[in-house]
């Protein structure tokens, strides 16, 4: 293979789409912070069902894309929609109906450390849903903690009394009440262990079969990204792309990874350095 697929633009292909076939459409996001350009002409559809998995190595910008998506971050250029409707011009009353579409299942979790397990979970539902009686309450955050494979017991205690990846299934547990249309998952297995990592991917699919859920998977678990994702998004750090590259170096199913055009997706797959120590330390010196 010569150095030349190294440089290779691949062709947009979902520029040339018609509007209307997806769930999401993305038409030429930039996102800039503080002047400094971290996503840039970003042009993609997420059709409704699908499981895409984010990759790429740190700060390339795939937390900060999957954001833009659930409007968490606004685009300094572009226009994200969801479901026809275009983010930028929403109301805050509009945002907020649209955001309880949206499941959010964060890096640590992210539960209320003074509140257990139940109140937790039913935390969505009492937010958003408050004329919702006790007992409906109770019937669903029951049936999402066992959705998750978590017994009874665990909804009466609180965050810091069970496992790092007992949090990340109620974190599921909990993204999953409002039943949402999209999923957004950041990093859902950083920090587990093998089998506690193929749990929580064991589940991510369980999801998407027992729910017509949409899903985004932002992750640096090769793994998960083979075993969930019909779809792999690889993104690229802009600062090391000359002008008109495109951001995504791969955009397939994850079959395709292993023999990927571009040199530098088969590299990241396989988790070879290639020539970044040079680049490094030529940025060091
Ligand atoms: N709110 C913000 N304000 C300023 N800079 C930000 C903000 N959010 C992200 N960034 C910067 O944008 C770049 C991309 O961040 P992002 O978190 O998307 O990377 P990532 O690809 O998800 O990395 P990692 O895999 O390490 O989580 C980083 O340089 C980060 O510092």
């Amino acid at each position: 293979m010569s150095d030349h697929d190294a440089i290779e633009t691949p062709h947009d292909a979902s520029a040339d789409e018609p509007l209307g076939h997806a769930l999401i459409e993305v038409r030429g996001l930039d996102v800039e912070f503080d002047g400094h350009v971290i996503l840039s002409g970003i042009t993609r559809s997420i059709t409704r069902g699908q499981t895409v998995a984010v990759i790429g190595e740190s700060g390339c910008g795939k937390t900060v894309f999957m954001k833009t998506l659930v409007a968490l971050i606004k685009p300094t250029r572009g226009q994200i929609s969801f479901d026809g409707a275009d983010l930028n011009q929403l109301s805050p009353a509009e945002l907020a109906q649209i955001r309880r579409r949206f499941g959010f299942v964060f890096q640590h979790a992210a539960l209320f450390d003074s509140m257990n397990i139940f109140d937790n979970v039913a935390f969505p539902i009492r937010q958003n849903e408050p004329d919702t009686g006790e007992d409906e309450v109770r019937d669903r955050v029951r049936t999402h903690l066992l959705e998750v494979g978590l017994p009874e017991e665990v909804a009466a205690k609180f965050p810091a009394e069970i496992s790092g990846g007992m949090q990340k299934r109620v974190g599921l547990a909990r993204a999953l009440v409002l039943k949402p249309e999209l999923i957004v998952y950041d990093e859902p297995t950083t920090g587990l262990d093998p089998i506690m990592s193929d749990v929580i991917n064991e589940l991510i699919l369980n999801t998407r079969r027992m729910y017509p859920v949409t899903s985004v998977v932002v992750t640096h678990d090769m793994h998960t990204a083979r075993k969930v994702a019909d779809r792999v998004m690889m993104f690229f750090p802009r600062r090391m792309l000359g002008e008109g590259q495109s951001q995504i170096l791969f955009d397939g199913p994850p079959s395709g990874l292993e023999h990927a055009d571009d040199r530098r997706v088969r590299q990241f797959v396989r988790g070879e350095a290639g020539d970044r120590i040079r680049e490094m330390s030529r940025a060091m010196a």
